[in-house]
């Protein structure tokens, strides 16, 4: 049973009815207030090693400890030997977790000298949990790893010719990309992650399609499980970026446990009152339900930008002002959608006044739960039809 407290307020209600009355009799479509779902969100965090057990039959002796956190392709990444590698994977399955554990096996296991390893992240947040995660595996070995981000480093003199760990590769400035390795032969260590679909940039990531081509032996390897985001979401930002994806055919299994009630919420507003609205009685509940401010992310002009959405994780990523003016049906937009839905941990939500950016469209509407002012299909009379 919905909670009061998602009941439409008297004055939406008024909006509402005035809306109905006025209506014209032979429009097809009339507008019922519907209350917000109760939000689903997870209480267990998932145990990596319980969860990918028995995937991993075989394999528990590679990397004991260290990789113990890590599916079984990650594994195989994680683990493999020298020479140039490239994980070329979707948002949530866990590139930046098997690159750090990658260095410290390298490290710890294979001997690389850490005082030799460089790596290298698209952000200040992703620097930091680099670090931090290093040390949690290394202890104090981990102080002699360099770790910096792309910024930083572009002003810095050349690094020596160690181990380099390229986190999201994508948005690498093709300068910096030269600058790490021209000199490097094709056989040098280098690994790299990241995803093309998720760079934001105009045109090609340019540093993703220069590695191919400066190291042509490369291994490049895929990984399918995701662990951040429910399949309603996974399957939603699937379908937003298949028309224009630069990895097509690319497949995604969600790992999260599925909820009951777990698809996207869709809040149809009247109007941007009203949407403001939305977003704070959601922030609310929200709140009882003892999701953190900073697990609950607004992406819209009152929130975040995508940009900066695209540095971390959240339970709920709620999207406002999804409409046909502001998310139009552009290969940009379209990006955009698909990173921040790739955000959500337990739930995402997607607002909107009028009709709603044609790109929901392209979404099965099976997985929408929709709220608010929702158009519904008249049920009048039928209209005398020609024969
Ligand atoms: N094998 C695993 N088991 C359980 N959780 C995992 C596993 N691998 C990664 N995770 C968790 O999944 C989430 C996504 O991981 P991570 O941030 O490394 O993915 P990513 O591919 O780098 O994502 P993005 O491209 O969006 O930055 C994190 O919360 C991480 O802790």
């Amino acid at each position: 049973m919905a909670s009061p407290l998602f009941e439409l307020s008297a004055d939406m209600r008024t909006t509402a009815e005035r809306r109905r009355r006025s209506h014209r009799p032979h429009s097809r479509y009339v507008r019922e207030a519907v209350p917000m779902p109760e939000p689903a969100l997870t209480t267990r965090t998932p145990d990596p090693w319980l969860d990918s057990a028995p995937l991993l039959t075989g394999m528990d002796e590679v990397g004991a400890g260290l990789l113990d956190s890590l599916d079984a392709m990650q594994r195989v990444a994680a683990s493999a030997g020298r020479g140039p590698l490239l994980i070329n994977a979707s948002p949530g399955t866990g590139k930046t977790h098997l690159l750090i554990r990658r260095t410290a096996y390298l490290v710890q296991e294979l001997g690389v000298p850490a005082r030799q390893c460089l790596v290298l992240a698209a952000s200040t947040p992703g620097a930091a949990r680099i670090r931090r995660e290093l040390g949690a595996l290394l202890g104090r070995e981990a102080a002699a790893i360099t770790v910096a981000e792309f910024d930083d480093f572009a002003a810095a003199a050349p690094p020596e010719l160690g181990h380099l760990f390229i986190d999201d590769l994508p948005r690498m400035p093709m300068r910096l990309f030269r600058q790490l390795t021209d000199h490097r032969g094709p056989e040098s260590d280098v690994t790299a992650t990241g995803d093309p679909d998720s760079a934001l940039c105009t045109g090609e990531p340019a540093a993703f399609a220069a590695f191919g081509e400066q190291f042509p032996q490369a291994h490049v390897m895929r990984l399918s499980r995701n662990h951040r985001s429910p399949a309603a979401v996974l399957v939603a930002a699937s379908q937003v970026i298949e028309p224009i994806s630069r990895v097509p055919g690319r497949l995604v299994q969600p790992e999260r446990p599925a909820l009951e009630g777990s698809g996207i919420g869709r809040y149809f507003a009247v109007d941007a009152d009203d949407e403001k609205h939305f977003v704070a009685t959601l922030a609310d509940r929200l709140a009882e339900l003892g999701v953190e401010p900073d697990e609950f992310a607004v992406i819209g002009p009152d929130g975040l930008s995508v940009a900066a959405a695209a540095e971390g994780e959240y339970r709920v990523v709620c999207l406002t002002g999804v409409t046909a003016e502001d998310w139009p049906n552009t290969a940009a937009a379209r990006r955009e959608l698909y990173v921040a839905l790739g955000r959500t941990r337990d739930l995402a939500y997607v607002s909107h006044t009028g009709s709603g950016s044609p790109l929901l469209a392209d979404v099965d509407q099976g997985l929408f739960s929709p709220f608010g002012m929702v158009p519904q299909l008249h049920s009048g009379p039928e209209q005398p039809r020609l024969l």
